[in-house]
């Protein structure tokens, strides 16, 4: 099967700087994978470039089995960027702003249903009551969660999030995990990008970590932080500074990202 996500020798440079090196990932079609990295190792770069946000001046993307551009189903990729305020400057409520979400290059106007799937993406995030609320008026971890709804409102094939539950209380992370849940058990292909797994571990079955702008890690994701506190905690896997053990001679330095 084509995968939703295929990034060969993927370079980026940014202001004269050499930012991604060589980065190749296949995220398959249905999969739920974490990126993971210390801050600035890259991982907003990924994404963002993956989405055409950023240009990349080597290797190739694909998206759902097409090139990065015209060509690729937009209507079925749900993108949340990293943390940015969803007020948009022009009075808009929150129902506004996930109705937007359904509206691509090719429909510029809302499609038949779309406030009640707006209001049901509001609902999948915990803010059914706030739906006619102006965004502006919402606290911040509320906008994250507005922006989460304007992905969900296209009922993505494919959606790649960028710290999406960074400053969002632990109930609604619940929730959102739920929802994403949901979503992969419907066969949609998730690609997040967390500090922490958190409420998500339980969907995370891989994890590729960056370090300055190279994929150090492809694989089972690192055991959650509290597995540490609990008694018969059997301390198998390395930790920082001790020497790589597994087979494929990284995961210390994946883990690395904790403790910066
Ligand atoms: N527009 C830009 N111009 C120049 N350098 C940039 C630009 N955007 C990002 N960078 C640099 O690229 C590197 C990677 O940044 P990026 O935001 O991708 O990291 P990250 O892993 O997502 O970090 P964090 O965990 O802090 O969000 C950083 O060194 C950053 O300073």
């Amino acid at each position: 099967m084509t995968p939703a996500v295929q990034a060969a020798g993927l370079g980026v440079s940014l202001g004269g700087s050499r930012i991604l090196h060589d980065v190749d990932l296949t995220v398959h079609d249905g999969e739920v994978v974490a990126l993971l990295g210390p801050n600035g190792s890259g991982k907003s770069t990924l994404v963002r470039a993956l989405v055409g946000v950023v240009p990349h001046d080597r290797g190739q993307i694909h998206l759902l089995g097409a090139p990065l551009g015209p060509k690729v189903a937009w209507d079925r990729v749900g993108y949340v960027p990293q943390r940015i305020s969803a007020a948009t400057g022009v009075p808009s409520t929150a129902r506004d702003v996930v109705v937007s979400g359904t509206l691509h290059r090719r429909r510029l106007v809302p499609p038949r249903g779309a406030r009640r799937r707006a209001d049901q993406a509001l609902a999948d995030v915990g803010l059914a009551d706030l739906a006619g609320r102006p965004v502006s008026e919402l606290s911040g971890g509320q906008q994250q969660r507005v922006l989460i709804a304007r992905a969900l409102v296209r009922q993505p094939r494919l959606l790649l999030l960028d710290e999406p539950v960074a400053g969002v209380d632990l109930p609604s992370q619940e929730a959102f995990a739920r929802t994403l849940a949901a979503l992969a058990g419907q066969g949609t292909t998730i690609l997040v990008v967390l500090h922490e797994l958190g409420a998500l571990a339980g969907l995370v079955a891989r994890a590729v970590a960056l370090r300055h702008g190279r994929v150090v890690h492809d694989g089972p994701p690192p055991p959650a932080r509290d597995e540490h506190a609990r008694p018969g905690h059997d301390h198998v896997h390395p930790h920082e500074g001790d020497h790589p053990t597994t087979a494929d001679g990284d995961f210390s330095a994946t883990l690395r990202w904790r403790s910066t």
